[in-house]
């Protein structure tokens, strides 16, 4: 049984890629390489409209014909159906994206810069154009997270999160615990392994972890976060002397983003977003989460405590989160 039932059973539906990076590629790759299986489950044939990049002659697993250097044209073009955003940056992003947008073609994007700087602006596109518009892979790489929040916990009240939210800074300060490793060889592994941002130091110094943190508190807490107002300090004054003596401790390290519901619920009191290196107990549940892993628990009236784990970066995990989004809003728009 198909995924969906179209006006056509030969629904071909058209994806522009923005960028063919380290995600980019694996999206592709997917929607090429599987493209029959999917089609088969899907009930819809996906197929790549084009691939915007930066230079072309650093793609030459695409067809030429697909490349363009101009992501604008590209999106707006009348056969797209879907836009898949994954250059990261918000020039060209913003532009191009409310542009889709507001011309009534569905988005998914990676880009948590983007999705946390516009917030408002983007969903006002969206709701303009009537567009879907979708940002799993933005939070927490292939963790189901931004998904649960809209839908699964809509009905419950969270009180708080906790979370350990960048995959390049747990990969570098798990390097430094467990292995002595020093701050800059794991750093450069994390870079090679394609975990790190175009600009790692929006990583170390715990930029990319508020980006995700407004993002997490926007949805749990439905407010808009001043993304600017987001205090946050990051992992590069941690020493392998303060991992060595909190290890003493029974303690270890972790870049840790947290948010607590205001108790009074007052839209004059601003939500407190912390994000900073923290020292927490070996026994605690994040303590474990380790390399480029992720964590976060989530505390909801009814639901109690939630604690959901998983790969937080790197290009297929966050493949995988963009494909389910992609899916939906195919679901969502063309079913
Ligand atoms: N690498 C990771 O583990 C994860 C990355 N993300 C997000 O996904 C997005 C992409 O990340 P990566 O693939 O790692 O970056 P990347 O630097 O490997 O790839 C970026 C791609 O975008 C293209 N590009 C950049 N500017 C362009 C422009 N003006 N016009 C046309 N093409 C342009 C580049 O040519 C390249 O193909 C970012 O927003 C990042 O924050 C999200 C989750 C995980
Ligand atoms: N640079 C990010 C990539 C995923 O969001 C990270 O290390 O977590």
């Amino acid at each position: 049984m198909p995924w969906f039932t179209t006006d056509s059973p030969s629904r071909v539906i058209n994806v522009a890629l923005l960028g063919n990076g380290t995600v980019g590629k694996e999206v592709a790759q997917c929607i090429t390489e599987r493209h029959e299986e999917l089609r088969a489950r899907s009930g819809v044939a996906v197929q790549l409209a084009g691939v915007a990049v930066g230079e072309p002659s650093r793609h030459p697993e695409v067809p030429r014909s697909l490349l363009t250097t101009d992501p604008y044209s590209l999106a707006t073009r009348a056969d797209v159906d879907v836009v898949i955003e994954a250059m990261g940056g918000l020039d060209p992003a913003y532009p191009v994206v409310s542009s889709a947008l507001e011309s009534g073609r569905p988005v998914v994007t990676a880009n948590k810069e983007l999705v946390a700087s516009y917030w408002s602006q983007l969903h006002k596109s969206a709701a303009a154009g009537h567009s879907d518009f979708r940002y799993e892979a933005a939070v927490a790489g292939a963790i189901p997270l931004v998904t649960p929040l809209r839908q699964s916990l809509s009905g419950d009240r969270i009180s708080n999160f906790t979370g350990i939210l960048n995959g390049t800074c747990n990969y570098i300060l798990t390097a430094m615990d467990i292995h002595d490793q020093p701050f800059d060889a794991a750093l450069q592994e994390a870079i090679d392994l394609g975990y790190a941002e175009a600009d790692y130091a929006r990583d170390v110094k715990g930029i990319d972890t508020a980006d995700k943190a407004a993002i997490l508190a926007s949805l749990s807490f439905d407010t808009v976060v001043d993304r600017a107002a987001i205090n946050c300090e990051g992992i590069t004054n941690v020493s392998i002397t303060d991992i060595r003596s909190a290890r003493d401790r029974g303690h270890v390290i972790k870049l840790i983003a947290s948010c607590q519901r205001p108790t009074h619920d007052d839209d004059n009191v601003p939500l407190e977003i912390d994000v900073r290196p923290t020292a927490i107990p070996r026994s605690h549940p994040l303590a474990t989460v380790s390399g480029a892993t992720n964590g976060i628990e989530i505390e909801a009236a009814l639901a109690g405590n939630l604690l959901l784990c998983g790969p937080g970066a790197g290009g297929q995990p966050t493949a995988s989160a963009i494909l389910g989004d992609l899916f939906t809003v195919i679901r969502n728009t063309y079913a």
